[in-house]
């Protein structure tokens, strides 16, 4: 039973702004110390879904419960200082007429000099020990964030949450604080609810990742099911570039330049989409207008003209017009590797990174 779940339990949670569901339908459970991620586009309803947790905005329908409680239903709505929740926003405005262990111990309750042993604790869980008399406008944005952590966690609140907390650190900065702060998250088995736009930081922080597109989830797992198993092609998409590659499906198999794909279970004359990512095409070289040999993993190859090569680093991103018909793939190869525009190559496509969708609307 949910009421019995320790940890956060949102369900069915929706917003209307307007006579528009912002959110619509959210549901979630996130288990003490665990780290879900709220990922999806602008706009999407990641904060309007995070302020309906936190209690600042009052949901249409839902419910939201901690550890069992009901913080938030059609009857009941407790106000946001009585949630033991802890914020983190981006924009974490520390006091600046407060000296950074005023400032951690503002929220907490009890005697003045329990307050600030607290606080001066939790300095030191930040690594921030002896800063306690400082003033922020004294400390670097890495420090600043560091007193925020601190100020946040100080009150012990059961659920943490985050919107885009770390995007106005740099990003040397960024990846340590990012991994301190889940660490001391985790070890105090704080439920955290973190919202981003950026898949790379909602991959390197997650436990669990909710897709969010128009208002909902579209699909919830772990960062690796989420990338390697996305519900649709715009799910695919959201995390790196993808081809697509257009086709019919005739007796499960949906023919095209590159082989036949297979389609389990899609009808007959249904229009699919191939999709596939651009680290998964392999590259060949051309031997007098002659490819490599067919395979069953990679199909058969269809020839292409580089048009495009870039260096990025450790790979390079190779975009070809293809022969067959004029469309453009992208490919990532390792970066010893930068043909030049004009260089003829077949391209083979993995089966087993593909992804293949009816087409909708
Ligand atoms: N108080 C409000 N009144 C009217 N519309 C609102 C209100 N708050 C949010 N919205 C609308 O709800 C939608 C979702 O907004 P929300 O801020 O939740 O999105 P988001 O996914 O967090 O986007 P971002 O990443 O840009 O912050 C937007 O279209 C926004 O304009």
């Amino acid at each position: 039973m949910s009421e019995q779940s320790a940890g956060l339990t949102v369900e069915g949670l929706t917003r209307r702004f307007g006579g528009r569901d912002v959110v619509s339908d959210v549901s979630l459970q996130v288990a003490p110390g665990q780290v879900t991620c709220l990922l999806g586009p602008s706009g999407c309803g990641k904060s309007t879904t995070l302020r309906m947790i936190a209690g600042v905005d009052r949901p249409d329908a839902g419910r939201v419960l901690v550890d069992g409680r009901v913080l938030s239903d059609d009857t009941v709505q407790v106000p946001p200082e009585r949630r033991h929740v802890g914020l983190m926003f981006q924009d974490f405005a520390l006091f600046p007429h407060l000296t950074v262990a005023e400032n951690v111990a503002f929220g907490l309750s009890g005697p003045k000099a329990e307050r600030i042993a607290r606080a001066e604790e939790m300095l030191e869980r930040v690594r921030l020990a002896g800063f306690g008399p400082a003033y922020p406008h004294e400390l670097s944005g890495g420090e600043q964030q560091r007193v925020a952590l601190a100020r946040a966690i100080a009150p012990r609140p059961r659920i943490m949450l985050m919107d885009e907390p770390f995007s106005g650190l740099d990003n040397r900065l960024r990846d340590g604080i990012r991994d301190q702060t889940l660490d001391i998250l985790k070890e105090e088995g704080t439920s955290v609810v973190l919202v981003t736009h950026e898949p790379e930081e909602a991959m390197r922080m997650a436990d669990e990742i909710a897709l969010m597109r128009d208002g909902g989830i579209v699909q919830t797992g772990a960062p690796y099911n989420v990338y390697n198993a996305p519900v649709d092609r715009m799910a695919a998409a959201f995390f790196s570039d993808v081809n697509v590659i257009r086709g019919r499906v005739q007796g499960a198999l949906t023919d095209t330049p590159f082989g036949a794909f297979l389609a389990p279970g899609v009808p007959d004359g249904t229009d699919v989409e191939i999709v596939i990512r651009p680290q998964h095409l392999r590259i060949d070289f051309d031997r007098d207008g002659r490819g490599p040999n067919p395979t069953p993993e990679d199909g058969v190859p269809a020839r292409g003209t580089v048009m495009r090569a870039r260096f990025m680093g450790h790979e390079s991103l190779v975009e070809f017009r293809m022969d067959h018909d004029g469309s453009m793939l992208k490919a990532t190869v390792p970066s010893v590797f930068l043909p030049q525009p004009g260089t003829a190559l077949w391209l083979m496509i993995r089966r087993g990174r593909c992804f293949v969708f009816p087409v909708t609307g």
